[in-house]
């Protein structure tokens, strides 16, 4: 099991260690122990069984989900109700002094403040499962075909393009393909390392797939070379989009293992309009040619 995400709530875990021992110190004062003979011992099972798993509940949230708002709500809700689980266990060995009412408010209140806060980061985690789904059925269609797709980037491989291509141009649609490479590449590989290289080219990837429309296709076509294929679109789509992936791309600071100092990168395109009957060789072999001026440039 992967504990990480615990160190990321340090600061939390310890104003909640220290909530809680405030919390009992102030109780334990005003209390007094009861006898023993009328404890019931079922209660004591039954409620301590929901304090341990309360507790449980927290240290697993906590491991499984990084600092945010959704992450603080639960757990302040959990909290809440360990509070009231807490006190609530405690009152089958200590009594409170009847003039002490408010001891008896803060056994009962924060159980039910727990839920409500529980029940808004419940509805908080639903909205934000439902952005990652949007967000992540972008990434559907690369998956849909896993013996097509390039294992490093999980883009589409240059094979699947190619059959892609000879698809569209079955069916007479013209389309803008759109060639990007990465600016001293080999260098960066040389200087840094190969798993450097390798992260940079997921990221990259990554950055391209977040700019791209739901029915474009991108795939690693080689090295440290992309291709885009985008139909139903005009130039002007397409020097926008280009112009979006430069701009993320020149803003991506990449942090090598070795050093963790910011390296930027840029990357050179070619944008090529084909017409309906071009043959798909022919598109890449201009769009090759058109990205090897951009490079001179
Ligand atoms: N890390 C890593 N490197 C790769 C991979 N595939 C190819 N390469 C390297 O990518 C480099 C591509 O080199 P070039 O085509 O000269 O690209 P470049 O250095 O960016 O040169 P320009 O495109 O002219 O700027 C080569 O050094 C390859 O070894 C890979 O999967 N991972």
């Amino acid at each position: 099991m992967d504990f990480l995400l615990l160190k990321r709530h340090l600061r939390l875990i310890t104003l909640l260690l220290i909530g809680f021992v405030t919390l009992l110190a102030i109780v334990l004062s005003h209390a007094s122990l009861k006898a023993i003979e009328p404890t019931d011992w079922l209660d004591v099972l039954g409620e301590g069984g929901i304090v341990v798993m309360t507790l449980v509940w927290i240290f697993f949230l906590l491991a499984s989900r990084p600092p945010g708002s959704v992450t603080y709500l639960l757990t302040l809700g959990l909290s809440c109700f360990f509070s009231s689980g807490l006190l609530d266990l405690l009152d089958e060995f200590v009594t409170y002094p009847n003039e002490q009412s408010w001891l008896y408010w803060i056994e009962s209140l924060p159980a039910t403040i727990g839920m409500i806060l529980m029940t808004w980061g419940l509805y908080q985690w639903h909205q934000e499962q439902l952005k990652l789904h949007k967000q992540l059925s972008r990434r559907e269609a690369f998956y849909r075909e896993h013996s097509q797709i390039d294992y490093l980037t999980q883009l589409y491989s240059a094979d699947y393009m190619r059959a892609h291509l000879a698809r569209l141009n079955q069916q007479a649609t013209p389309y803008v393909l759109v060639m990007l490479d990465i600016n001293n590449f080999a260098a960066f590989n040389r200087q840094y390392t190969i798993q450097d290289g390798d992260r940079l080219l997921r990221e990259i990837a990554d950055l391209i797939v977040m700019n791209l429309r739901q029915a474009d296709l991108a795939c690693r076509y080689a090295g440290d070379r992309f291709i885009i294929v985008m139909h139903h679109t005009d130039r002007a789509e397409a020097d926008l989009l280009v112009e979006q992936i430069k701009n993320a791309v020149n803003h991506l600071a990449f942090k090598p293992l070795q050093t963790g100092k910011a390296v930027y990168h840029q990357v050179a395109s070619s944008i090529i309009e084909v017409p309906t009957g071009c043959k798909v060789d022919q598109a890449i072999s201009l769009a090759n040619q058109q990205l090897e001026m951009d490079q001179v440039c």
